[in-house]
C-alpha cells in the first residue's frame, strides 16, 4: 500500500517515480499484461488537497494542450478516435475498430442510456448533481464507469477508470476516484487533471468550493523501456529535472458552467477543423477565452506544418492567466529548440 498527500500534482508523481523506481521489495514486476512489462504498486492512494495545482510545471509532464483536448472529448461525451488522436496521438492503439474507443469515458457519463439506463433516463452527470442537490451528505453521488459488461468482451479498451465518488463535506465538493490500472507517466497526469475539473464543475454546479481529490489506483504501473517506449528513462529524467515550483490554475467562476462548457465545446470543434478565428457569439469569462486562445495556439504551433510566428506571438499576448503563458513557451521552446524569430518577437513585446 502506497500512500502520498499533496497541495500539488508533482509532489504526487515525483514520490510515485521515485517508489517505482527503487527496488522496493513491496512491489511487483508484471511481465504478462497485454500492454507490456511494467513495474507495479499494487494498492496507493493519492491525495491533491489543492485540486487546482493540477497541472505538472515540469518540462517533460506539463501537459497543457493534450489535458484540455482530452477534457473537452469527456464533456461533449465523443468517443471518436478521429477526435482524441489529434491531442493525443497513438490513442488508436486502444480503438478495436480504428474509429470509436469502447472505453470513452464522456458517453458513459454525460450521455443516457449508457450502463444504467434501465434503471434511469438521466446520464450519470445529472444523477449525481440531483443526488447530491437533495441530500448533502449522501453517499451516492457515484459514477460508475468500469462495467462488469467490460470485462465480458475482449477489447483493447477497457475503462480502466472504475468509479467518481462525488460528496459534499462541510460545503465543500470532494471527489474519491477509484481506477483498476493505471499508467503513472502517461495516464497518470491526464487523469488527474480531468477528474479534478469535473470535481470542479459539479462545485460550480452545487455552488460549492472544491474540497480534496484523492486518487485510489489499485495497480499504479510504470511500462519498462522497450525500443520504441523509454517510459523509465522518462520518469528518471523528470526526477533529474529537480524541484518543480507548484502552480495552480485560476478558480473555475461562479454559476452554473454549462453554458460556458457548451461554447468551448462548440469553438473546439471549429478549431480543430482549422477555423481557429472562430470565435462564440456569446461573451465568455476570461477563464474560458483562455481555454480557447491555448486551444488556437496549439492548432497554430503544434498541429500545423511550420509555426506561423506572428499569429503565435499574436495569441500568447492573448492569454490572460500567465500560467498558461509560461507552459505555451516551454513548449514552443521544447518543439522548436531555439526558435529564434518567434522568441525574438516574444521577447521584444510585452511578454515576461
Ligand atoms: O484513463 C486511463 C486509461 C488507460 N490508462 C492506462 C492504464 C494501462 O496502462 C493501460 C490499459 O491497460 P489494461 O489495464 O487494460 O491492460 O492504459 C490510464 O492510465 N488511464
Amino acid at each position: 500500500m502506497f500512500y502520498k498527500s499533496s497541495d500539488n500534482i508533482d509532489d504526487l508523481m515525483r514520490a510515485v517515480f521515485a517508489r517505482l523506481l527503487s527496488n522496493n521489495t513491496n512491489d511487483f514486476d508484471v511481465r504478462s499484461s497485454r500492454k507490456g512489462d511494467s513495474r507495479e504498486i499494487f494498492g496507493v492512494l493519492l491525495e491533491l488537497t489543492n485540486p487546482r495545482a493540477r497541472i505538472s510545471r515540469s518540462q517533460s509532464r506539463a501537459r497543457i494542450y493534450s489535458s484540455l483536448g482530452e477534457l473537452i472529448w469527456y464533456i461533449s461525451s465523443n468517443n471518436s478516435i478521429e477526435f482524441i488522436e489529434y491531442y493525443i496521438p497513438g490513442y488508436s492503439q486502444f480503438s478495436d475498430d480504428g474509429k470509436t474507443a469502447n472505453g470513452a469515458y464522456g458517453p458513459r457519463i454525460f450521455s443516457k442510456g449508457i450502463d444504467n439506463a434501465e434503471i434511469s433516463s438521466r446520464t450519470q452527470w445529472q444523477r449525481v448533481i440531483d443526488t447530491l442537490s437533495q441530500r448533502n451528505g449522501s453517499r451516492n453521488g457515484i459514477i460508475q464507469i468500469f462495467a462488469n459488461r467490460d470485462a465480458e468482451i475482449d477489447s483493447n479498451d477497457i475503462p480502466c477508470t472504475c468509479t467518481l465518488h462525488f460528496a459534499i463535506r462541510n460545503d465543500k465538493v470532494h471527489l474519491h476516484t477509484h481506477m483498476r490500472s493505471n499508467d503513472a507517466f502517461l495516464g497518470l497526469p491526464h487523469d488527474i487533471f480531468s477528474f479534478t475539473m469535473l470535481q470542479e464543475i459539479a462545485a460550480r454546479q452545487l455552488n460549492c468550493e472544491i474540497g480534496s481529490y484523492q486518487h485510489s489506483v489499485a495497480s499504479l504501473h510504470l511500462y519498462s523501456d522497450t525500443d520504441k517506449r523509454k517510459f523509465k528513462t522518462l520518469a528518471q529524467a523528470y526526477l533529474d529535472e529537480g524541484l518543480h515550483d507548484p502552480i495552480q490554475m485560476p478558480r473555475m467562476p461562479d454559476g452554473n458552467p454549462w453554458p460556458s462548457l457548451n461554447e468551448v465545446i462548440k469553438a473546439e470543434a471549429e478549431i480543430r477543423k482549422g477555423n481557429r478565428t472562430y470565435g462564440p457569439t456569446v461573451e465568455l469569462n476570461p477563464y474560458w477565452t483562455d481555454f480557447l486562445t491555448l486551444l488556437r495556439i496549439y492548432y497554430v504551433t503544434i498541429k500545423r506544418h511550420g509555426i506561423e510566428q506572428e499569429e503565435a506571438a499574436a495569441l500568447i499576448e492573448k492569454i490572460i492567466d500567465p500560467t498558461y503563458k509560461l507552459f505555451v513557451l516551454d513548449r514552443i521552446e521544447r518543439k522548436l529548440g531555439p526558435a529564434r524569430r518567434l522568441l525574438k518577437i516574444l521577447t521584444a513585446g510585452k511578454i515576461q
